[in-house]
């Protein structure tokens, strides 16, 4: 880049069907198979998770486009109201500014919504703008985001596989694999029994050595999680993730007193900002954290948090978010592993994590991944995938 380039325009998308709202997946999938939710409770949305709207948002993309006419994108959860909030409100603070001007545009992002945001949407927004300036900037530098961030600290990533079948993971050369959690408080001992014996099948299938993890969604109490994890511990549990709602911190530090030695604490991916974030690891409420990087604030919000997490001795850990959290975990050495979302319907197949939507998604082969060194974050979308632009500035 041999002069300042300026942001010419900024544009915002809706794409649904899969890709970065990746619950939005077709009937039978099984990341929609009776998995325990907050919502549990209420036996009619038990079943579906899309029955009680986890796919309602779709996927927000956003374009920024140089002075010189290269552009950027990057895609988060966010579909139409993310869009709104690009095009109505966030643009402004992009276009005419530099591209190097990215802790400054996170700054008035981040206040200019604090109003209305804070976390949630608004954060899946602000890190989906963020990502397509870091995208942006590598293009126009020709350099990919890892580089960008200081380079990698090792050769290649090591995963560990989330889906339906753990045993399948370890064929396919994972590290370990997260089960989702079938049931609940309110299904009592029952469910409990089931959920045992779910992980004791794959644990006799899997051998000792393989990592199996639950991840909870959020769908527990303190009572049920503390013996959850004590029971599934005679399985080997290596964590526990997600058991309670994100806004219970003082649930999660008891949670971390109250589980066993050899079952770590894990929470994160419903998480925004060095603020949530600090909030856990002041109260030394989780052994590892997770943030997604499409939600809790983009690429400049992540560095801080990870820096944070760093300084606590805790592992970052970020979830899903493919090539977007790759390029981060590369660079740290407290993020010693990634996690890979099996998207295959049956999670029996390796399938890029966004599919149908980018090109060239890098995949774990054997359970590792050796990152291009393609410009930016090394992704195209697809041109055949249908998107809307709903709202113009
Ligand atoms: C499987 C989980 O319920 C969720 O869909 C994904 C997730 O929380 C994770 O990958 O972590
Ligand atoms: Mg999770």
């Amino acid at each position: 880049m041999t002069r300042a380039h300026t942001i010419k325009a900024v544009r915002a998308y809706t794409v649904t069907g899969g890709g970065a709202d990746y619950h939005d997946q077709s009937s039978g999938h099984w990341i929609d198979d009776h998995i325990a939710t907050p919502m549990s409770v209420y036996p009619q949305y038990a079943q579906s998770r899309q029955s009680f709207g986890i796919n309602v948002l779709g996927t927000l993309m956003v374009e920024i486009e140089a002075d010189d006419g290269t552009i950027g994108f990057a895609v988060s959860t966010g579909g139409e109201l993310g869009a709104w909030i690009v095009e109505k409100h966030l643009a402004r603070f992009l276009e005419g500014a530099a591209v190097t001007d990215i802790e400054r545009i996170w700054d008035q992002m981040y206040k200019s919504t604090l109003f209305y945001g804070r976390r949630g949407i608004v954060l899946n927004t602000i890190s989906a703008v963020d990502l397509a300036l870091y995208d942006l900037l590598g293009r126009l530098r020709q350099e990919p985001v890892y580089a960008l961030l200081g380079g990698p600290v090792r050769d290649e990533l090591t995963f560990y596989a989330t889906g339906a079948r753990p045993d399948k993971a370890k064929e396919l050369g994972f590290i370990g694999g997260k089960l989702p959690l079938h049931y609940g408080p309110a299904d009592g001992e029952e469910g409990m029994l089931k959920n045992l014996e779910l992980l004791a099948d794959m644990r006799s299938t899997v051998g000792e050595n393989f990592w199996l993890m639950y991840d909870c969604w959020m769908s527990l109490d303190l009572d049920y999680a503390t013996r959850l994890a004590h029971r599934a511990s005679e399985y080997g549990l290596k964590w526990i993730e997600e058991a309670l709602i994100p806004d219970d911190y003082w649930g999660y530090q008891k949670l971390k007193q109250a589980v066993p030695k050899d079952v770590l604490v894990t929470t994160g991916e419903h998480e925004a900002t060095r603020w949530g974030f600090r909030q856990l690891l002041e109260m030394n409420a989780a052994d590892i954290i997770q943030p997604d990087v499409g939600w809790c604030g983009g690429i400049t919000e992540l560095i801080k948090i990870s820096a944070l997490a760093d300084a606590h001795g805790a592992m970052v850990v970020p979830h899903g978010s493919s090539v977007y959290s790759y390029h981060f975990v590369i660079t740290r050495t407290n993020s010693p592993f990634a996690e890979f979302l099996m998207m295959h319907p049956t999670a029996e197949e390796v399938v890029p994590m966004f599919s149908p939507m980018l090109l060239n998604e890098p995949v774990p082969h054997n359970g590792k991944l050796k990152l291009p060194d393609t410009p930016g974050f090394g992704v195209e979308f697809n041109p055949e995938v249908e998107r809307q632009r709903p709202f113009m500035h």
